[in-house]
């Protein structure tokens, strides 16, 4: 599929910075990160330099009030395009604005609140202690700096923990410490590398609500993973990137096909002739438990599976057309 509001991008693309970081047809709207042909190259090795091109020419903005998604495979270069973003590395060429301002910009920096993907927490300091240092670093004082911190210790849900040294807090809790110091200075954006990461479910459901909130107070926000269905459940728009590279991006309602791609039809009580009937008839079958799923394609075919079975005497328990998931999308595009 392509359509006005996706790009993709083809192997080996490399050209120069595009005119424009955002897709035909996106919504208009500030342009808080406008990201422009960034490459990054790393020397590994002592004696034979080897160069690792971890961003190869990398495009994409994120306007005021999304939820953007960045998404790729481990080792992609999430966090490599993120750490330029924020002004910890210098691209190797392309260029990147945070509020208009050419990175790295300390007045763009301040902000933003960012999670790194392992936040280093100094280990003898309190989540108390950390997100108030945190505060103190961009510029809060005093008794509303005290107030803030634990008002954000609260929201993340570690506030029970605010006294506890935190080389004793688990990996989860450290997290929320990390998101409690991205978000205390109020920024406008937050920059988040893998925010659920390290999370149990519970903690993942209250990372995504947090983000929601979040968003509804006006707040920008621009988070990295490898779990399509967060970004399925939460993003506006989305950057998909494989190997360095932004495959596709777009808005996820235009990304995804609307269309109907295949029928699930849940059969109970369906004999071992009706099955090797279906399978004759060229049918996926698999057995759920009591039940089996027939997996089908196209309208004509579901009659003809229902047909088949309704007369070999089987129970059609359910009939549930399956529309694109960001999964078949990223399979069908990134992989
Ligand atoms: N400092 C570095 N020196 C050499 N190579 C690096 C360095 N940092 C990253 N890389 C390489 O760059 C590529 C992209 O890494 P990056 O960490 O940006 O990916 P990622 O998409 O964030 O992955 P993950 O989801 O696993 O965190 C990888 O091949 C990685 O090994």
């Amino acid at each position: 599929m392509s359509n006005a509001a996706e790009r993709i991008v083809e192997p080996g693309d490399q050209g120069a910075a595009p005119a424009s970081s955002v897709e035909e047809g996106a919504p208009e709207g500030e342009l808080l990160i406008d990201v422009r042909g960034l490459l990054k190259t790393f020397r590994v090795g002592f004696l034979r330099r080897r160069a690792v091109e971890a961003v190869k020419g990398v495009s994409f903005g994120v306007r005021r009030g999304e939820i953007f998604g960045f998404l790729g495979p481990n080792g992609a270069g999430k966090t490599t395009t993120i750490k330029m973003l924020t002004g910890l590395i210098a691209p190797t060429g392309g260029e990147a604005y945070l509020f208009g301002a050419r990175v790295p910009s300390p007045e763009a920096r301040r902000k933003i609140g960012f999670l790194p993907e392992n936040p280093y927490v100094y280990p003898y300091l309190t989540p108390r202690e950390f997100v108030e240092l945190c505060g103190r670093l961009s510029g809060m004082r005093g008794a509303a700096l005290r107030r803030r911190a634990m008002e954000v210790l609260d929201q993340v849900k570690i506030a029970y923990a605010a006294d506890r040294q935190v080389r004793r807090l688990s990996k989860g809790m450290l997290q929320r410490t990390g998101l409690a110091a991205a978000l205390v200075a109020d920024p406008e954006m937050l920059i988040l590398d893998e925010p659920m990461s390290g999370l149990d479910p519970v903690g993942r459901k209250e990372v995504r609500d947090l983000i929601f909130a979040e968003r509804d107070q006006g707040r920008t926000i621009f988070f990295s993973t490898h779990i399509l269905s967060d970004v399925e459940a939460m993003c506006d728009r989305v950057a998909i990137l494989r190997e360095g590279q932004v495959v596709v991006s777009g808005a996820i309602r235009q990304l995804l096909r609307g269309d109907v791609l295949r029928t699930e039809v849940t059969l109970a009580g369906a004999s071992e002739g009706l099955l090797a009937d279906l399978v004759a008839k060229g049918f996926a079958t698999t057995r759920r438990g009591d039940v089996v799923v027939v997996d089908v394609e196209g309208e004509a075919r579901v009659r003809e599976a229902l047909r088949a079975s309704l007369a070999a005497g089987a129970q059609v328990v359910e009939v549930a057309p399956r529309r694109e998931t960001l999964e078949d999308l990223f399979m069908r595009r990134a992989l």
